[in-house]
């Protein structure tokens, strides 16, 4: 079941908070070994420690000492107080972008440009081509650009994408400069007023460090208006590291989560934006072109508790 584990570390801690309070009001004593279990069942369901701690924290502060309003009940309650503080971690560094609408705004001489980051096989082909679409549905065309040209195959399979989506592409023979396929891209977008340029990079070099120098470049040369990170749900606190590596390396504006439909454990969207302050801003739900969703925190928090919900009524 998508994010299982996360949702029954979840009703554990409501169990056990309805079991333990008998009177109206909660006390800190009672509730203490309880918020100790959901940490460590928070933390293996992919939630980062110290993000559990600060879960935690908040539980403890919303509820501790507060009184059960008179006609609701005490699992509701408990629910709320579990939505809120999970929607408040989501929301570090939350903001609404219309990136369509944002394209559609641009002079042709000044295309909106995202490069788009992310380790091999986080999903980061299949994310550039779902955006690709979502542009191109809402009538902004984008130019692709593949500036990872020391895998062949990663040209090949965006070359197929743009052409299954009549969008145009840019490539680079095998070895070629990346940040040159990125200059050709943006002036091909000028020459024909494309509105929008989307930047595929190489997810992997030798070394970390050629790979931060190349990227660095790209930017130098690409200017983005979004440095987007593509992270995998299925990667658990990996996706932290990751985003710390790349925002060290090239500052990242988003983040996309990749594989959300899959993911049984469902901590890792928790860890990563609470961790790294970046927001996740798309969620990949499927391998389908219009399986891509905007972000929302307050929405995914209801997602995770959906069932608990239903079942308290
Ligand atoms: N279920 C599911 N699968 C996805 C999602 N996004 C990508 N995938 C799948 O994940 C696999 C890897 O995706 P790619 O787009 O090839 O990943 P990449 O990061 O470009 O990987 P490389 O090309 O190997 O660097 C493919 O089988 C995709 O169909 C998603 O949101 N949900």
């Amino acid at each position: 079941m998508v994010f299982g584990k996360l949702k029954k570390a979840l009703k554990k801690f409501v169990d056990n908070v309805t079991e333990v309070v008998a009177t109206k009001e909660i006390s800190e004593e009672d509730l203490e070994p309880i918020l100790e279990e959901l940490v460590i069942s928070l933390a293996e369901s992919d939630v980062a420690f110290e993000v559990a701690e600060e879960i935690a924290a908040k539980l403890r502060e919303k509820l501790v000492g507060s009184k059960i309003p008179r006609f609701s009940n005490l699992r509701g309650h408990v629910i709320k107080a579990l939505e809120d503080s999970i929607t408040e971690v989501l929301s570090r560094g939350y903001r609404k972008l219309d990136l369509v609408a944002e394209a559609a705004k641009r002079s042709p001489d000044n295309p909106l440009r995202i490069v788009f980051f992310g380790v091999n096989g986080v999903g980061k082909t299949t994310t550039i081509a779902k955006f690709a679409y979502m542009f191109r549905s809402h009538g902004v065309t984008p130019v692709i650009a593949a500036a990872d040209t020391y895998r062949a195959g990663a040209q090949e399979q965006l070359r197929k994408h743009a052409e299954k989506l009549g969008v145009p592409f840019i490539g680079g023979r095998y070895g070629a400069d990346p940040a040159s396929v990125v200059y050709d891209a943006i002036e091909y977008a000028r020459a024909r007023g494309y509105r929008v340029v989307l930047i595929d990079t190489a997810g992997r070099l030798h070394t970390d460090k050629d790979l931060m120098e190349e990227l660095r470049k790209i930017t130098r040369v690409a200017k983005p208006d979004y440095r987007a990170l593509v992270v995998d749900s299925l990667t658990g606190n990996d996706a932290v590291d990751q985003a710390r590596f790349f925002d060290e390396a090239v500052g990242i504006d988003f983040i996309i989560l990749t594989k959300v439909d899959a993911d049984v454990k469902g901590g890792t969207a928790l860890s990563v934006a609470a961790a790294t302050g970046k927001p996740i801003l798309f969620i990949g739900v499927g391998q389908g072109y219009e399986d891509l969703e905007p972000f929302e925190p307050r929405r995914y928090a209801e997602k995770i508790l959906a069932d608990l919900k239903q079942e308290a009524g």
